[in-house]
């Protein structure tokens, strides 16, 4: 069974079909690209499976539970953790906070403990910010150290996506949703990019389900790309199937990103 089974799935938006009937499955352990020309309902889809926006119809199952209707917080505490197109971080922040408080969805102590702190709010909260340090350094020595302790908004542009990614996986996801990971990368960065997600897939257990319009992390980390047009899933398969589908290369004609 898929861990993520979407059946029949549909937004509309006025007069807009974002979402259109959408069939999509992502198994156990897969590296799934979502591509399409700007418009196409990649980021509402994303909304839809994390509880942002609640569809008009069809159905998500993720590792067997229906999670339609379920709040956001709901959702991520099954196990689904996303990043977002445009950063969205706690800029006043350090990094280590950053990504502490969303490791908090996995912790049980109250407003009553976090006041009184006794030992087991101390323990928790020691597990707390070691999980957070760990998920900081998968990074290797970018945001570990002295940068624990900085605010998130003093960090360049990339590390802040980093920081953004290091946060999702302090969730202790089961599913990772990345919404255009490489936005305002240069192409070194980009680069390790390709090798990072492969790695946090291979070493923590992870799906991934990402949105990218840089074709060339689609083509280096996808096991399977998804193409969807208008709401619709146009094509499916190895990037190569894909980035020479007739249908594929028509939807992209004419606007902005191409699967070169
Ligand atoms: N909250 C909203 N209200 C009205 N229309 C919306 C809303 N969200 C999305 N849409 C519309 O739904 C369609 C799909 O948008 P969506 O942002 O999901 O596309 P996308 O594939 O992520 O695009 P991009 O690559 O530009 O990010 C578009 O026509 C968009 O204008």
């Amino acid at each position: 069974m898929a861990l993520l089974e979407i059946r029949g799935l549909t937004k509309d938006f006025g007069g807009v079909r974002a979402v259109d009937g959408l069939d999509l499955d992502a198994a156990e352990g897969e590296i799934v690209s979502v591509i399409g020309p700007n418009g196409a309902g990649k980021t509402t889809l994303f909304n839809l499976v994390t509880g942002m926006t609640r569809p008009d119809r069809g159905e998500i199952v993720f590792d067997g539970h229906g999670i339609v209707g379920l709040r956001p917080s709901q959702i991520i505490e099954l196990g689904i953790a996303r990043t977002f197109q445009n950063v969205r971080l706690f800029p006043e922040m350090s990094v280590r906070e950053n990504v502490m408080v969303a490791r908090h969805c996995r912790t049980r102590s109250g407003m009553l403990k976090a006041v009184l702190r006794p030992p087991s709010f101390r323990r928790e909260e020691a597990e707390t910010r070691e999980a957070a340090e760990r998920a900081l350094a998968f990074f290797g020595a970018r945001l570990v150290g002295w940068r624990f302790d900085t605010p998130a908004r003093s960090l360049s542009y990339a590390n802040r996506r980093r920081l953004e990614i290091a946060r999702a996986l302090a969730s202790g996801p089961k599913l990772l949703l990345l919404d255009e990971p490489t936005a305002g990368m240069n192409p070194h960065e980009t680069g390790e990019l390709i090798g990072l997600i492969r790695r946090i897939r291979d070493e923590i257990d992870v799906t991934i389900v990402l949105i990218e319009h840089d074709m060339r992390l689609v083509k280096g980390v996808s096991e399977r790309v998804v193409v969807l047009d208008y709401g619709q899933m146009i094509a499916e398969g190895r990037y190569d199937e894909v980035a020479s589908n007739e249908r594929v290369i028509e939807a992209y004609l004419g606007r902005k990103a191409s699967p070169a």
